[in-house]
């Protein structure tokens, strides 16, 4: 089982006046960890320098007490998949793992037998002889998979697998991180809350190069407790309320509107409610942004 230790991590890309990271220390232990995170707010940079495509600016990353400047060892610790991953299309599937496997230092003997056991995992043993091109979009995430996996890693990474994806594919591959991760280290970076809350209790919430939480999801929806509402209002009171108030549901019924919302403070004619992971990370992302304006 693996622990990854992130101390004071910082990373800035040239060019840029912002850091992509900002001084993030964390603590990953074995099972699933989610790290959430809108567009930008630097979850892939993290991701790519824990598996050594990027140097951190300042800061330091260990695997198990490996420091992760030792490429060779780390990328031994750690399968991956990236966001944007391609296999050559006129290949077939246990050809292409095949190739990887020879890549990944697999001994010659035990290729073809790994290679079955892990397409039997990702459930692909059925277009082990078809084209890359002719797999669907969940089919070629779970193949993402199975390649991440390939030398047996302690920790595997995956970069929001579940993008593009209708809702079976979707369930059915966040089913198949979770059992990955009885045995492993696994991250799972998404910008989809429900990716989350369906997986793991363990994440970490990064917003513009911060963190701005880290712990479990009790603790998380504890932040935001009393700072959810619901009322209803008459169709024409709701452009103005709009203008001062963050809505995070809003049902028409007639010629009324029920609605969820953010405030800080106490609002008369409405019902404190008890906020969803998705209130509580909009929350939380909305006070962050307030905080450093
Ligand atoms: N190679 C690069 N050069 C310059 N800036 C970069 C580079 N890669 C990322 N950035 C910037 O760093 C910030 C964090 O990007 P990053 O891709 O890590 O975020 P993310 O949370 O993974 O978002 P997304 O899901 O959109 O990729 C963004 O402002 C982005 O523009």
């Amino acid at each position: 089982m693996a622990t990854i230790h992130i101390d004071n991590l910082t990373k800035r890309y040239r060019g840029k006046s912002t850091p992509a990271l900002n001084h993030i220390s964390l603590e990953i232990q074995s099972g699933m960890f989610g790290l959430l995170g809108k567009n930008g707010a630097g979850k892939s940079t993290l991701l790519k320098i824990l598996t050594t495509l990027e140097q951190p600016t300042a800061g330091s990353i260990t695997v198990n007490g490996i420091a992760i400047r030792n490429k060779a060892k780390i990328r031994n610790l750690i399968g991956y998949l990236p966001q944007h991953f391609g296999f050559y299309p006129n290949m077939k599937v246990f050809d292409a793992l095949t190739y990887l496997a020879i890549l990944a230092k697999v001994p010659p003997r035990q290729q073809k037998h790994r290679i079955n056991q892990l397409l039997d995992e990702v459930n692909l043993s059925a277009q082990s002889t078809a084209k890359i091109k002719s797999l669907s979009g969940g089919m070629l995430q779970r193949l993402g998979i199975a390649q991440a996996l390939i030398n047996d890693p302690q920790v595997l990474i995956v970069d929001e697998p579940t993008a593009g994806l209708d809702p079976e594919e979707r369930i059915r591959l966040r089913n198949l991180l979770t059992s990955f991760a009885q045995n492993r280290t696994v991250i799972l970076s998404t910008h989809i809350v429900s990716d989350i809350a369906a997986t793991t209790n363990k994440l970490g919430i990064l917003n513009e190069g911060n963190l701005i939480f880290h712990g479990n999801s009790q603790k998380l929806i504890a932040n935001a407790k009393g700072h959810l509402f619901e009322t209803r209002l008459l169709n024409d009171q709701l452009p103005h309320f709009k203008l001062n108030h963050q809505l995070t549901e809003q049902i028409s019924e007639d010629s009324s509107v029920k609605i969820r919302f953010l405030s800080q403070n106490p609002v008369s004619d409405a019902t404190p409610v008890l906020p969803t992971l998705e209130e509580v990370y909009l929350y939380l992302q909305t006070v962050h942004e307030e905080v450093i304006k």
